[in-house]
C-alpha cells in the first residue's frame, strides 16, 4: 500500500478539499489526486464516495475548481475522489504528435496492451481498483462507490460500470465519448493503446459493451438490478456530432434493456459551465443510491 502525501487542505463548505500524491503501481509513476471530504467525514462518520473522471486536457483540479460540486456534496454527506487523467512524468510516453487529445492529460481510462504504452497507461485498473483501495484504507470512506465523468471521463465512467458488475451503486456522465471506436478521438487513442482495430476495442466502448449484452449491474447488497444511467448532453456542444454519439449509446441501452436517461440540454456547450449547471442533479442521483 503506497503512502498518501498530503499536498494541500482547504476548508470548503464545512468540509475539506484536499490534494494528495502517491506512487501508483499500476501506472509506474507518482500521481496527484483530489479528495473532498464532507463535514460528516470530519465529524467521525464514514461516508460513500463518488469517483469523478475528467476529460481531455484536465488534471485532478478542473472538477474541484470549476464544477461547484462541493456545496451539495457537503449537504448530502458524499465524498468526491478526483483522479488525474493520465499517467505523468518524463518517463511516461506522450503523444508522438504532441497534441492534446492523446497521451499526457488524455489516458482514456483503458488498460493499454500495446508497446510503448502498456507499462504506464493502465488508467482503468488505477481508477477502478488501486485508487479506491488506497483512499478507502486511508480516509473515512465506507466502501460504497459510484462513478461519473465528463467527455473522455464519461466514457471511462460508463465502461467502468459496465465492466464491473456490483462495484458501483450509481453511474452518470456528462457529454461522454459514448462510442470511442467510432470517433476520431477514440480511434486515435485506442489505436495507440490497444493496437489495430479488432474485437478488443469493443471491450472499451460503452456502446459496444451494451450491444454485447453487458449491463451496468448494481451491487447484490443494493438489490442487484441494473443501475439507471443518467447522461446530460448539451445541444450546442461543438463535439456532439463528430466525437460523442450519445444517441448510439441510448439506442444500444434500449435494445439491451439497460435503463438510461439521456437529457439533451438546450443551448449548453461542452464546458464546465454545463457541468456546473447540472451537477446537483447528478449528485442527487448518486446520493439516492449511495445513501439508501
Ligand atoms: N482544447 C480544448 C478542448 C478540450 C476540451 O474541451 N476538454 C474538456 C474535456 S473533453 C475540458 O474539460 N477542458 C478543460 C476545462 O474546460 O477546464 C481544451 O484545451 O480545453
Amino acid at each position: 500500500m503506497s503512502q498518501l502525501e498530503l499536498l494541500s487542505d482547504s476548508r470548503c463548505f464545512g468540509g475539506s478539499q484536499r490534494r494528495y500524491r502517491h506512487q501508483a503501481r499500476e501506472l509506474g509513476c507518482s500521481m496527484v489526486f483530489g479528495v473532498f471530504l464532507p463535514p460528516a467525514a470530519l465529524d467521525g462518520e464514514v461516508v460513500p464516495a463518488l469517483y469523478w473522471l475528467s476529460g481531455l486536457t484536465c488534471t485532478d483540479e478542473n472538477f474541484s475548481q470549476k464544477a461547484g460540486a462541493q456545496r451539495r456534496a457537503a449537504e448530502l454527506g458524499l465524498a468526491l475522489v478526483m483522479p488525474d487523467t493520465s499517467p505523468r512524468g518524463a518517463a511516461v510516453p506522450d503523444d508522438p504528435e504532441g497534441s492534446w487529445d492523446f497521451g499526457h492529460g488524455a489516458g482514456f481510462y483503458v488498460d493499454a496492451g500495446a508497446a510503448p504504452w502498456a507499462s504506464h497507461y493502465r488508467m482503468h485498473s488505477y481508477v477502478v481498483e488501486e485508487l479506491p483501495r488506497c483512499v478507502e484504507a486511508a480516509l473515512p470512506l465506507n466502501g460504497r462507490r459510484s462513478i461519473s465523468g465528463h467527455s473522455m471521463g464519461g466514457h471511462g465512467a460508463l465502461v467502468a460500470a459496465l465492466r464491473h458488475p456490483g462495484r458501483y451503486r450509481a453511474v452518470s456522465a456528462f457529454a461522454p465519448i459514448a462510442s470511442p471506436s467510432r470517433c476520431p478521438w477514440g480511434q486515435k487513442a485506442l489505436g495507440h493503446l490497444l493496437g489495430p482495430e479488432d474485437e478488443g476495442w469493443q471491450q472499451w466502448d460503452a456502446t459496444g459493451l451494451l450491444a454485447a449484452g453487458r449491463l451496468a449491474w448494481g451491487s447484490a447488497e443494493a438489490g442487484g438490478a441494473p443501475l439507471p444511467i443518467l447522461v446530460d448532453q448539451g445541444t450546442a456542444d461543438p463535439f456532439l456530432d463528430t466525437q460523442l454519439h450519445p444517441q448510439a449509446l441510448a439506442a444500444a441501452a434500449a435494445a439491451a434493456g439497460q435503463p438510461l436517461t439521456l437529457r439533451l440540454q438546450e443551448g449548453y456547450d461542452h464546458s464546465y459551465f454545463c457541468i456546473a449547471s447540472f451537477i446537483d442533479d447528478h449528485l442527487e442521483h448518486h446520493a439516492q443510491a449511495l445513501l439508501g
